[in-house]
């Protein structure tokens, strides 16, 4: 016992000295130059960590606790330090943390000056490098004068117990300062790490294009979402559609973006669920990309097939960060969602889109996707759904009138768009935007046209497209005149075919009628 606290006495207090001589040029310091004290006083630790020993094997645990407690105001004298520590992942590990995200933000500002270890990151735009520390880097700031440490930890890469997959690493940040200025580290300047590391990570961040299809899931990043840096260049100026309703679309979505406090004061949930909906090349996945690039969000593309029952579907929604769109293309073929509150037999023989997914569910029940209508109800307006804020839901569709109307009832999808034919004013946009040309002397024939057939914007896109260096403007209007008569023509012969059917229905069905009665 004795022999403890006089080597006690004599390591601690040369350390002590020289923490206190080196305090002004940081705790960091200060800590290794104790270290150095204690390998000096090698042997006097070694008598000390023996007689620790002794004392665990033999004491009871009364007198354990009682050395155990003045252990700690031992050491809570020589090291008057607090540490907080931020985990990347916390409690279950649902989601990663924003204040480490936040903080990770923070810290790239000045870690590029002071760390030793960078790691570099392609910045907003590829045009720029954004820096933040390495693993094991630590970085040092100053808040009101008051000097604060900060670490980058990163605790072991073991293995699964079946070998199967690496156990994804835990990183955390520890932050360091002095216990007098507790209240001013704890309050004003967390808070001030947090909202300057938001606002750091909304300039600087490259937005991102997340999907949740096969190789996220044994990733060694915790999430089930793998991504890609997105990169689209439509914006509704590009949009071909007509001006007024392209405003009410933009209104609508700027509206939603500054209404945080009002979502908060009538209890709802910040999200906003559009459908888009209307033949295959209307544009409604050009759409979702001008969105993402009107409100600098981030996008999910939710592959619902790759789903595999209602827990994992909550699980990637817990996962979305705000300031994003999630988006799950083609609604009514994604899954068997629109046959499930009707009788079977009531289902469209000749329902094209789902006929695959049938057929393969039935080959592979046990893969096949357990998603139902109800679990996708939860995930749009579930409690869940209101975990992260400021989040668009948007289905796409080709046939509206397939979908349960549960699904896209008001509150769920409050704002339905047709995206629909091209119209003279669409097929404008379009000329602006491919040929720069806002009138032309062969626009009136252009416009006749356009008003009588159905035409897409993918089609008429396609047509004034130079398809060789040799091809002018004039030579792409040609060709589109070409494309819209054929298909006035081809309207025309299949109007006549279906009279023609029509009729012979009529007179089959009108002789049979005859041929029953003169039989009776
Ligand atoms: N309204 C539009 N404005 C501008 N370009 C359009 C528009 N509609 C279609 N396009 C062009 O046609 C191509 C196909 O459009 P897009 O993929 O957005 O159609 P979609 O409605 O999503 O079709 P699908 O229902 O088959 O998914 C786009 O690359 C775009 O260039
Ligand atoms: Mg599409």
């Amino acid at each position: 016992m004795f022999l403890l606290f006089s080597s006690l006495k004599n390591t601690s207090s040369t350390a002590q000295a020289q923490l206190h001589h080196n305090t002004t040029t940081g705790m960091w310091v200060g800590a290794a130059s104790m270290a150095g004290s204690w390998v000096a006083a090698g042997p006097t630790i070694a008598s000390f960590m023996f007689a620790w020993a002794m004392i665990q094997q033999y004491c009871p645990q009364a007198v354990l606790r009682f050395f155990k407690k003045y252990w700690r105001r031992l050491t809570n004298y020589f090291h008057p330090y607090i540490q907080i520590s931020v985990h990347e992942f916390a409690g279950e590990r649902l989601k990663r943390s924003e204040a480490f995200i936040a903080i990770e933000s923070y810290l790239s500002k000045n870690s590029s000056n002071t760390a030793k270890r960078l790691k570099a990151e392609i910045g907003k735009d590829s045009t720029n490098l954004v820096f933040s520390m390495d693993d094991h880097e630590k970085v040092t700031d100053e808040f009101q004068g008051v000097k604060v440490w900060w670490v980058l930890n990163r605790t072991g890469s073991t293995t699964n117990s079946d070998n199967s997959y690496p156990n994804p690493d835990k990183r955390y940040y520890t932050l360091t300062f002095h216990k007098k200025h507790r209240g001013l580290i704890t309050e004003p300047y967390l808070k001030y790490v947090l909202s300057e590391g938001k606002e750091i990570r909304v300039r600087n961040r490259q937005r991102k294009l997340y999907t949740n299809g096969s190789g996220g899931r044994w990733s060694y990043s915790h999430t089930m979402w793998s991504h890609i840096v997105f990169e689209h260049p439509a914006t509704f100026d590009t949009i071909a559609m007509e001006a007024e309703k392209k405003q009410e679309i933009i209104d609508d979505l700027l509206t939603f973006t500054s209404s945080k406090e009002f979502y908060a004061r009538i209890g709802k949930a910040w999200k906003r669920g559009y459908l888009l909906y209307g033949p295959p090349g209307t544009g409604k996945s050009t759409m979702i990309a001008a969105i993402a690039n009107l409100l600098n969000y981030d996008i999910y593309d939710l592959e619902l097939t790759a789903v595999k029952n209602n827990t994992e579907l909550r699980k990637l929604l817990i996962e979305t960060t705000s300031k994003s769109i999630i988006v799950i293309e083609d609604i009514d073929c994604s899954l068997d969602l629109t046959g499930q509150r009707k009788k079977k037999e009531e289902k469209s023989k000749d329902d094209e889109k789902e006929k695959p997914l049938k057929e393969s569910s039935n080959k592979e029940d046990e893969t096949s996707s357990k998603v139902t209508l109800s679990g996708l109800l939860n995930f749009i307006d579930g409690i869940w759904s209101a975990c992260g804020g400021e989040r668009l839901i948007v289905f796409t569709t080709n046939y509206v009138e397939k979908l349960d109307p549960a699904l896209i009832r008001t509150g769920r999808m409050d704002k339905h768009i047709e995206l629909s034919y091209c119209s003279f004013e669409s097929f404008l946009v379009l000329t602006k935007n491919y040929l720069n040309l806002e009138t032309h002397p062969l626009f009136d024939q252009i416009k006749e046209l356009i008003e009588e057939v159905k035409i897409t914007p993918a089609d008429v896109a396609e047509n004034l497209m130079p398809k060789s260096p040799r091809d002018d403007l004039e030579k792409c209007l040609h060709k589109l005149i070409q494309t819209l008569k054929r298909a006035k023509e081809a309207a025309i012969i299949k109007e006549s075919q279906e009279v023609d059917t029509a009729e012979s229905t009529t007179t089959t069905d009108l002789q049979s009628q005859t041929e029953d009665s003169s039989s009776s």
